[in-house]
């Protein structure tokens, strides 16, 4: 779709004209549209029964949660261009917000995150696909809301789409069935690599689910002591997300919880991919993404420049310790 593009529902004779685009996953990709009833937020996909499914669940959880955006209508528009209509969440996404965040704000984006869990968690559902671009902080004052209903699960089923990152058997840290546990560690690892200020470095694709976790043991290393306990059993899943909603928010009173400064990490940013396995542990088809951390800038911590000027020193005498052999310097 091109922006001012004019699109007529087939069935519902709904018309929409396209203001600009709002994000492209895997699945498909996402408009904003202005409808008879104001802006909404459009998601075209070329696979109707993968629309039919996002709408279905979209249809079930606003029965039950306010968290995901509403469902408005469904329609095609020619053999190619399956949609549906919602909703449309202005904010900006975590991946995005996370730099900005003061102690306090991530402590309520924490609870925000923790509550829209146990509403869905109430309902029989687990997200699955918990990660920082599926998170929006939205109005004033500002609130949690999720995108991306693609991945919500019915309890006890395997787990349909995931993003490895944030994916509890990546880390081998437990296995891919849709349970209220996977969402929790989803979200203790949303805390160490995005409010952590984390890019997971490429290379850990290629590494054992121990080197994984010990990578990961190292972020939450940066964390102050009172919070460790808890990102640990929150990765382990060893507690629910009113549980660990109220337990961080305790920290936080006592003292706003954010890492200590940034350590550097592994050059280039990793690739987010979401895997589409047929059975839960089935390994995941990579498509094209922005990372965790992509975006940011990287700063040269001192002990880089303390080489580079060593290194220049290092050559400069090198240099006239020859130019004087050669006698060219006296
Ligand atoms: N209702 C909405 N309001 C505002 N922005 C939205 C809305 N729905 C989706 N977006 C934006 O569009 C992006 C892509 O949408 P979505 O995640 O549904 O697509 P996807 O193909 O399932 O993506 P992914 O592969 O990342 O899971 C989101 O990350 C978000 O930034």
């Amino acid at each position: 779709m091109q922006c001012g593009d004019w699109v007529v529902g087939k069935w519902t004779g709904e018309p929409f004209q396209v203001e600009r685009p709002l994000g492209t996953g895997a699945n498909g990709e996402v408009y904003l549209v202005r409808t008879r009833r104001g802006l909404a937020a459009v998601k075209v996909c070329p696979n109707a029964s993968d629309i039919a499914l996002e709408w279905a669940v979209l249809e079930r959880l606003h029965r039950v949660s306010g968290t995901f955006p509403k469902p408005m209508w469904i329609d095609d528009h020619g053999p190619s261009a399956f949609f549906y209509v919602m909703e449309w969440i202005p904010g900006t996404p975590l991946s995005q917000a996370a730099a900005r965040l003061t102690g306090h704000a991530a402590a309520a984006v924490v609870r925000g995150i923790a509550e829209g869990l146990a509403e869905l968690h109430a309902a029989g559902y687990a997200f699955c696909d918990l990660k920082p671009d599926n998170i929006v902080i939205a109005g004033d004052p500002p609130h949690v809301r999720f995108v991306d209903a693609g991945g919500v699960t019915p309890f006890g089923r395997s787990v349909r789409q995931f993003t490895p990152y944030y994916d509890r058997a990546f880390w081998g840290l437990g296995t891919r069935r849709a349970e209220p546990s996977y969402d929790v560690t989803a979200l203790a690892l949303v805390i160490v690599i995005c409010l952590g200020g984390l890019a997971p470095p490429v290379s850990l694709t290629g590494q054992t689910p121990a080197q994984r976790q010990s990578w990961l043991r190292r972020g939450i290393r940066r964390w102050p002591e009172g919070v460790r306990p808890l990102l640990e059993q929150a990765l382990a899943g060893r507690m629910d997300a009113r549980q660990f909603a109220a337990a961080w928010c305790r920290q936080a009173a006592a003292r706003p919880a954010r890492p200590g400064p940034r350590v550097p990490t592994a050059p280039g940013h990793p690739t987010a991919s979401r895997g589409r396995p047929a059975v839960a542990g089935a390994s995941a088809s990579v498509a094209a993404g922005r990372g965790p951390g992509a975006g940011r800038k990287r700063g040269r911590d001192w002990t880089e420049w303390l080489m580079w000027i060593s290194l220049i020193g290092a050559l400069t005498s090198t240099a006239c310790a020859w130019l004087t052999s050669l006698g060219w310097l006296r």
